[in-house]
C-alpha cells in the first residue's frame, strides 16, 4: 500500500510555524493563579476507548493539540462519528467494528496514538490498515508490543524494520497468558491493557521486567473501568488479569495536564514567585503532580490541595541532590534546567529510557545546557548537571516539545535564551508560549 505522509507531527491544530523564539526574564517575580489545558494521556485512552464503546460519549476538558488531532484523525478515518465543541468531544462509538475496514492511519508524533491503536485494530472482527507516524515516531520502538499483541493470536506486522509502519489485521484477539517488557515503555503494555477486554476469554497479563512510569498504567486501568472494564491487579501493575466483555458509552472530564502544570510551578521556583494552578492537584493520577515533590526538595514552599497545587519560590534553588525521575520521568529534563541555576550539582537516574522518548532526551540536554555554558554529564540512565551562570544561547529542542518548554523557565533568570522551532510545544501545548507571554516574560518571535 503506498503511503503519503507528512515528515513531522505538526497537525492543523498547530498556531503558524515560527523559526524561533526569544525569552527574557518578566519585570516582577510572577504571582498567577491559572489553570492548565487537558491531558493528552487521558483524552486518547478515553478517545479510543469512547469509539469502541456502544452508545455515545461525550469527553470534557479536552484540549486541541497535535496528539489529540491524530487520534481523532485516526479514528475519523476508521470511519468514527466525533464532533469537537469547545472543550467537549462527542464521539459516537461503533462497538469496535470499525466502519472504514481498510485503509492508512497516522498517529502524528504522538507515542500513545502508535501504542494504542494497534491492539484497538487487531482486536476488530475483520480489517486491514496501515499505521505510519511522523520521522520522529517511526524511530520509537515498537517490537514488544507487537509481540505480544501476536502472542494473543492478532496479525500484525512491521511493514519494514521493527516500528512504524505497522500492517494490522483485524480478525480478533484470543484469550490467555501474556509477558510484556515494561522498562522502555509502560505504553506496551497500556496498549495491550486497552486491546484485552476485546479478546475471546481473559487475557492474565504480566510484566516481565522493569516497569517504568507506573502510574499510566494506574491511568489506562481507571479509563478502562470508566468505560465498563473489568481488571484486577496486584499494587505495582506487575499482573493484571482483564476479563471480556464490551466497552460501554460513558462521559467523561478528563484531567487537566499534570506535566504542563509542572513548568508554570517550576517557574514560580525558579524566579522567586508564586504559582496556583487550580486544576491540577495532589488527586490526580498522574506521575507528574507528584513532581512539586521534587520542587520541595529543592527549597520551593509547596502547597497542595486535592484540587489545586501552589509553589512559591525563594529565588533560590536548592542543588547537592540525586533524584531518580523513573516514576516521572517526563519531568526529568525540567529538573536538569532547574539544575543550571542551583547552588550545587544534581544528578537525575532511573531515566535511560528517554533516550527513546521524542528525542534522545539525556543527550539533547547536555548538548544544549553545554551551548549555555553549563556543563552537564551524561550517564547511562539519566545525567548530572553542574550549575553556573547560564549565557544566552541557542537551544535546539530536536522537535521535541519538552526540551522546548523545559528551556523556556531558564527565562526566569537568563536574558536571551532563543529556541529554535517552538512550534514543537503544539505536541501537547499549542498556546504554552502565549501563556508565557501573559505571565509577564519577555516572548520575541522571529
Ligand atoms: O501512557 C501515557 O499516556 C504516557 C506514558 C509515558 O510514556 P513511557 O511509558 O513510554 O515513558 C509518558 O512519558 C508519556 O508522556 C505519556
Ligand atoms: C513521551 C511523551 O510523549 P508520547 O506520548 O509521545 O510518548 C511526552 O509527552 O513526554
Amino acid at each position: 500500500m503506498a503511503l503519503s505522509r507528512p515528515r513531522d507531527g505538526h497537525s492543523p491544530w498547530a498556531p503558524a510555524r515560527r523559526s524561533a523564539i526569544t525569552l527574557s526574564p518578566p519585570a516582577h517575580p510572577i504571582h498567577a493563579e491559572l489553570t492548565v489545558p487537558g491531558s493528552k494521556s487521558f483524552a486518547n485512552r478515553a478517545l479510543i476507548l469512547a469509539a469502541q464503546a456502544e452508545g455515545t460519549s461525550q469527553l470534557g476538558g479536552f484540549l486541541r493539540s497535535d496528539d489529540t488531532y491524530w487520534c481523532l484523525d485516526a479514528l475519523r478515518r476508521l470511519g468514527v462519528r466525533a464532533e469537537v465543541e469547545g472543550e467537549t468531544v462527542t464521539v459516537e462509538g461503533c462497538g469496535g467494528r470499525w466502519p472504514v475496514a481498510r485503509g492508512s492511519l497516522f498517529a502524528g508524533s504522538a507515542g500513545t496514538v502508535a501504542r494504542f491503536l494497534p491492539g484497538a485494530l487487531a482486536a476488530a472482527p475483520g480489517g486491514e490498515w496501515v499505521l505510519d507516524g511522523s520521522d520522529q515516531l517511526r524511530s520509537r520502538p515498537l517490537e514488544p508490543l507487537v509481540q505480544a499483541l501476536r502472542t494473543l493470536g492478532g496479525h500484525v506486522e512491521a511493514v519494514e524494520g521493527g516500528g512504524l509502519p505497522l500492517r494490522v489485521w483485524g480478525g480478533g484477539l484470543r484469550g490467555g497468558r501474556v509477558s510484556i517488557s515494561g522498562k522502555v515503555s509502560s505504553q506496551f503494555l497500556s496498549g495491550l491493557l486497552l486491546a484485552a477486554p476485546k479478546a475471546d476469554a481473559s487475557v492474565t497479563v504480566e510484566v516481565e521486567d522493569d516497569l517504568v512510569q507506573p502510574a499510566y498504567v494506574g491511568i489506562t486501568l481507571a479509563v478502562m473501568r470508566r468505560f465498563g472494564a473489568r481488571v484486577e491487579h496486584d499494587a505495582g501493575f506487575r499482573r493484571i488479569e482483564v476479563h471480556p466483555g464490551p466497552y460501554r458509552a460513558a462521559d467523561h472530564v478528563l484531567e487537566a495536564d499534570a506535566s504542563t502544570a509542572s513548568y508554570f510551578l517550576a517557574l514560580a521556583a525558579a524566579s522567586g514567585g508564586r504559582v496556583r494552578v487550580t486544576n491540577v492537584g495532589a488527586a490526580s493520577l498522574q506521575p507528574d503532580a507528584r513532581f512539586v515533590d521534587v520542587l520541595e526538595a529543592m527549597g520551593a514552599r509547596v502547597i497542595r490541595g486535592d484540587a489545586f497545587l501552589e509553589v512559591a519560590g525563594s529565588g533560590h534553588l536548592r542543588g547537592g541532590l540525586t533524584v531518580d525521575m523513573k516514576p516521572m520521568s517526563d519531568q526529568a529534563l525540567t529538573v536538569g534546567v532547574l539544575a543550571a541555576l542551583a547552588d550545587g550539582p544534581v544528578t537525575v537516574t532511573g531515566v535511560a529510557h528517554i533516550r527513546q522518548h521524542e528525542s534522545d532526551r539525556i543527550a539533547v540536554l547536555a548538548a544544549n545546557l553545554g551551548a549555555l555554558g553549563i556543563r552537564a554529564e551524561e550517564h547511562p540512565d539519566g545525567f548530572t548537571v553542574h550549575p553556573g551562570e547560564p549565557r544566552p544561547g541557542t537551544v535546539d529542542p530536536h522537535d521535541d516539545h519538552r526540551v522546548a518548554m523545559a528551556f523556556a523557565l531558564l527565562a526566569a533568570r537568563v536574558p536571551g535564551v532563543r529556541i529554535l522551532g517552538p512550534g514543537c510545544v503544539s505536541k501537547t501545548y499549542p498556546g504554552f508560549f502565549e501563556k508565557l507571554g501573559r505571565l509577564g516574560v519577555g516572548v520575541q518571535s522571529e
